[in-house]
């Protein structure tokens, strides 16, 4: 599979709590392939948390940091790349995921709300009704994320292993095959 990738980078998108981090940590590790984790180079280079730069600088600083830390690992081949939820909502953003493959992690609300009640990690959630406002960032985000190469639907009881092999599984339905030149 990894050889049928030619090194294209994967790039994992949807909402928070989709399992992007865990399952493009293992994709990483089936396709022989590095991870990075948008949050986390942020964490690293701010060298705050994603709660702390919400609240000190405020969305927008965070927005343009992962603008930028894409468009830099955008530039690495052999890449499993897990994104934060909100990559999609800017325009420039898509220009560098069009670099490599698209994988869009599908989970329906009420699964994303019992993985991240007990969550304090995602600033968008501190919110007097995190249900709520996860029902409706998914409703904003839904047409974009549709925009990718490949949709995942994420099951309840499915472990993240099945799903990185579903996603393995799927990738050939979704790469261009090359065209011979005769002449
Ligand atoms: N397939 C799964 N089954 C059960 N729990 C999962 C699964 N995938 C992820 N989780 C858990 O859900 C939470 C969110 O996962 P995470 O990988 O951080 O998602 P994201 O990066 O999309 O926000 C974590 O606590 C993680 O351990
Ligand atoms: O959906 C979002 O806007 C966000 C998702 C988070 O990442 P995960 O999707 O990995 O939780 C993180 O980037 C930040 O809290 C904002
Ligand atoms: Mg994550």
């Amino acid at each position: 599979m990894s050889s049928l990738l030619q090194g294209v980078n994967l790039y994992l998108i949807g909402m928070m709590g989709s399992g992007k981090t865990t399952v493009g940590r293992l994709l990483a590790k089936h396709l022989g392939y590095g991870f990075v984790d948008t949050d986390d180079v942020i964490v690293q280079v701010g060298g705050k948390s994603i709660n702390q730069l919400f609240a000190e600088s405020g969305e927008t600083a965070f927005r343009q940091l992962e603008s930028d830390v894409l468009s830099q690992v955008c530039s690495f081949t052999k890449l499993a790349i897990a994104t934060g939820g909100g990559i999609v909502t800017r325009q420039e953003n898509w220009s560098y995921l069009h670099h490599g493959l698209i994988v869009w992690l599908d989970a329906p609300v009420d699964l994303l709300y019992r993985r991240l009640q007990a969550d304090d990690t995602r600033p968008l959630l501190q919110d007097v009704d995190p249900r709520e406002k996860l029902r409706s960032l998914l409703e904003q985000r839904q047409p974009l994320y549709s925009q990718a190469d490949l949709q995942i639907t994420i099951n309840e009881g499915e472990t993240p292993e099945q799903i990185a092999e579903r996603v393995i599984a799927a990738i050939p339905s979704v790469l261009k095959t090359p065209v011979s030149h005769n002449n």
